[in-house]
């Protein structure tokens, strides 16, 4: 793909997101990587569902604007996930409905905020690690990712959202889709009895996926 059109499908990828509900305002922030090891980040500020394709941030890797608007102000812990995982690359960030009120709730598994009972959510994401609460912005926020960059690709934003990596934007948009519905299924389910896969259930799952 060309620079440019990496740059309308982050476009068209992000509007459906606001499109379908899963963004409002000005949540959330989508980034790619480019060649060179060069950044595509969603500037600060502005609502997914109006993005224009030649005012997108472009970083280096140390963070300094090559071209675009301001970055968003999650640039770091975009960047963090990228330094610290070669096979990431795409992230979103969403407030999505569901797996924000899942951020929300006390008592979280902090290893995993949903146990699977779906296959589908195991095949694309496999677990969701919590990440404690900052500020949103807050350098923090990056030291976690980095710390937890390689073990796995869905992280839940305590009290504030979700990160979702991919290897390129339409798999990491996909990932963040299956995610959001699994959330969903949780909170219809809440109060009866689920059946989660078995142990032996997810490990097939995992070594079809290898
Ligand atoms: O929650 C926040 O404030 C940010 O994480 C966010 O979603 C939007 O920030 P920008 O990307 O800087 O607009
Ligand atoms: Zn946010």
């Amino acid at each position: 793909m060309t620079e440019l059109e990496q740059k309308q499908q982050l476009v068209e990828l992000a509007k459906s997101f606001y499109q379908r509900g899963y963004s409002v305002g000005g949540a959330g922030n989508l980034s790619v990587r480019l060649d060179d090891n060069r950044i595509l980040v969603t500037p600060t500020g502005s609502s997914l569902g109006r993005l224009d394709a030649d005012r997108l941030s472009v970083l280096d890797m140390q963070g300094n604007v090559l071209s675009g608007d301001k970055p968003s102000k999650e640039y770091v812990f975009h960047l963090a996930l990228y330094q610290q995982n070669p096979k990431c690359n795409a992230i979103v960030h969403l407030h999505s409905t569901y797996l924000t009120a899942l951020s929300c709730l006390d008592d979280l598994d902090q290893d995993n905020a949903i146990k699977a009972f779906t296959p589908y959510y195991v095949m694309r994401v496999g677990k969701l690690q919590v990440i404690p609460y900052y500020r949103p912005g807050s350098p923090e926020i990056a030291r976690e990712l980095s710390e937890r960059a390689l073990t796995g690709k869905a992280f839940l934003l305590a009290n504030h959202g979700i990160v979702v990596t991919g290897s390129d934007l339409l798999d990491a948009a996909d990932n963040a889709d299956e995610l959001e519905e699994t959330a969903k299924l949780q909170f219809i389910l809440q109060g009866q009895k689920i059946r989660y896969l078995t142990d032996d259930e997810v490990k097939d799952l995992e070594n079809r996926g290898k």
